[in-house]
C-alpha cells in the first residue's frame, strides 16, 4: 500500500497517526489526509516537470479535493489553481489565493460567473465555446479589464478509462469543436477583441490515465493548430495547457506512472516541433488533481451488519457509502481495504463492503478479501482523496463525514463533520404550512 500506510502492533496507522485513534476521536466515516504524502507529490510535479523544464506551470485541479486549508496548502506550495465554478472560485478567494494564479474552467459558465472572474482579475480564463467568448469579450470591455484567455479544444482523441471521465473525444461536451468553420472564426474574434489577451489553447484528454499516447496524441493537434494560427494570422501562441488525467494507484492492478514520464513526452513533442518548424516554444501547463491528492486519503468507517447469504455472497455493511464515495456506482471504480483493527489477520473469504444507502448499487468494495468481519470493526478504504468529498452528497439526509489533516502524530480537523442541523438549515416553511 501507499507509503504513509503502515502497520505496527497489529493497528493500522496513516502517517504516525493509529487509524482507531482517529476513528475514535473524529467519528466514522472521516476522511483521512495525509500531509506528507500530497506535499510528495507536489515535490515530485516539481522536481520532474517545473525544474527539469523551462517555461512550464502546474496547476492544481481543485475539483479533485478543494478545502479552505487545501487552498492555503497549494498557495503555500506555490502552484496555480484550476476552478470549474463561482463556488470553487469563492473558496480559493475566500482563503486569500493569489487570483493572477487562478485557471478559470468549465463548459457552461454563467454571466454571473464570468463578471466575478473579471472583477477579481483571475489570471486565466479557459473559455470553453464561442457564446462564453462573446459575453467575455463583452464583460471584459464594460469592466475596461484585460483578460488573459486560452480555448479548451476538443482534440477528437480517445483514451484508455471510464467513458464517463473520458473527455478529448469528439463528441464530448467540452471544448470548441476543432471543425475549420468554428475553430477559425473563434480564433480571429479572440484575437481581434481589445480585452481579451489571447494565450493560446487547452485540452484535458480524461483522467486516471496510464498510458502518455492521448496526451502525446492530444499535444500534436494543439501544434497543428498553432502552426495554423501562426502561417493564417501571423500571431504566436505563447501558452499550451495540456490538461491532467494522471493515473494513481487504487489497487494491485493500477500501474501507475511517474509525472514525468507523461510531462517528458509531452515536452519533447512540442520542443521538437517548435524547433522543426520555427514556432515560439509556448509555456507549458499542466493541471493535475487525481495525482496530487488521491493516494493520500484514506476513508475509514464502522462496520455494522453482516448479511451472509449461503453460498452466494457476505455483506459486510459500513456507517457510509455512496454518500461519501460515488465513484464505484458512478464508474465502476474500485478501491482496496483492510480492517483497521485487525489488519494482519488471514482473510476469511471475499465479501461485499456495501455502505448504507437506500441502493442496491451502493457498493464500496466487492471482492474484497477480509477477515471475518464484525460490528465494531473499523475498514480503512485506500485512495480516496481524490472525487470523494468533493463528489458528496447529501442522500438519504446522511451527513457529509469531517476530513482530517495528518502530519506525522498530528492530526488537523480541517472540515466538520456535518450535524443533522445543517441538513436543514436552508429549509423553507411556507406559510400556509407553518
Ligand atoms: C479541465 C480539467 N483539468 C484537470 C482535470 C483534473 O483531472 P485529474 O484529476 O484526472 O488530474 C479535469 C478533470 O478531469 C479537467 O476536466
Ligand atoms: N470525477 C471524476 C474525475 C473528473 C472527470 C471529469 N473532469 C472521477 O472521479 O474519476
Amino acid at each position: 500500500m501507499h507509503q504513509h500506510i503502515t502497520i505496527k502492533d497489529q493497528q493500522l496507522f496513516i502517517e504516525g497517526c493509529n487509524a482507531l485513534t482517529l476513528a475514535k476521536t473524529y467519528k466514522t466515516p472521516l476522511y483521512v489526509l495525509s500531509e506528507t504524502t500530497i506535499r510528495e507529490k507536489f515535490r515530485e510535479i516539481r522536481t520532474q516537470f517545473l525544474e527539469r523544464h523551462p517555461n512550464t506551470i502546474a496547476a492544481y485541479a481543485s475539483k479533485a479535493f478543494l478545502t479552505t486549508a487545501f487552498v492555503k496548502l497549494v498557495a503555500q506550495e506555490g502552484f496555480y489553481m484550476d476552478v470549474v465554478s463561482g463556488g470553487e472560485l469563492f473558496t480559493a478567494l475566500n482563503a486569500q489565493f493569489p487570483m493572477e494564479r487562478v485557471i478559470f474552467h468549465g463548459n457552461n459558465k454563467s454571466k454571473e460567473e464570468l463578471e466575478m472572474a473579471v472583477v477579481n482579475k483571475v489570471g486565466r480564463i479557459v473559455v470553453d465555446n464561442t457564446t462564453e467568448l462573446e459575453i467575455l469579450a463583452s464583460i471584459a470591455e464594460q469592466h475596461q479589464t484585460q483578460m488573459n484567455i486560452l480555448f479548451r479544444i476538443t482534440p477528437g482523441v480517445s483514451s484508455s478509462t471510464h467513458d464517463y471521465i473520458a473527455t478529448g473525444k469528439k463528441d464530448s461536451k467540452f471544448g470548441i469543436s476543432l471543425d475549420d468553420f468554428v475553430i477559425m472564426p473563434a480564433i480571429e474574434d479572440a484575437i481581434k477583441a481589445p480585452f481579451l489577451n489571447f494565450l493560446g489553447f487547452h485540452f484535458h484528454v480524461g483522467s486516471q490515465i496510464f498510458d502518455h499516447n492521448s496526451h502525446v496524441m492530444a499535444t500534436q493537434i494543439a501544434l497543428d493548430l498553432i502552426k495554423r494560427v501562426k502561417t493564417t494570422y501571423n500571431y504566436d501562441i505563447t501558452e499550451l495547457n495540456t490538461g491532467g488525467g494522471f493515473g494513481i494507484k487504487y489497487t494491485d492492478t493500477c500501474t501507475p506512472q511517474t509525472i514525468g514520464y507523461f510531462t517528458d513526452a509531452i515536452v519533447d513533442t512540442i520542443d521538437q516541433y517548435c524547433e522543426a518548424n520555427h514556432l515560439v516554444r509556448p509555456r507549458i501547463c499542466i493541471e493535475p488533481g487525481r495525482f496530487i491528492v488521491g493516494e493520500a486519503g484514506t476513508t475509514l468507517y464502522t462496520i455494522g451488519a453482516v448479511k451472509e447469504i449461503k453460498d452466494l455472497k457476505t455483506y459486510v455493511a459500513v456507517d457510509g457509502g455512496m454518500t461519501d464515495n460515488i465513484r464505484p456506482a458512478l464508474y465502476q471504480a474500485k478501491y482496496s481495504a483492510l480492517l483497521a483493527n485487525r489488519p494482519l489477520e488471514e482473510t476469511a473469504g471475499e465479501v461485499t463492503l456495501c455502505g448504507k444507502c437506500c441502493e442496491s448499487g451502493d457498493l464500496l468494495v466487492e471482492h474484497l478479501p477480509l477477515p471475518k468481519a464484525v460490528a465494531g470493526d473499523v475498514v480503512a478504504v485506500f485512495s480516496t482523496g481524490a472525487y470523494n468529498y468533493s463528489m458528496a452528497s447529501h442522500y438519504n439526509k446522511h451527513v457529509i463525514p469531517a476530513v482530517v489533516l495528518v502530519s506525522g502524530e498530528k492530526a488537523y480537523e480541517i472540515v466538520e463533520r456535518e450535524t443533522y442541523a445543517d441538513l436543514i438549515k436552508h429549509d423553507v416553511v411556507p406559510p400556509h404550512l407553518k
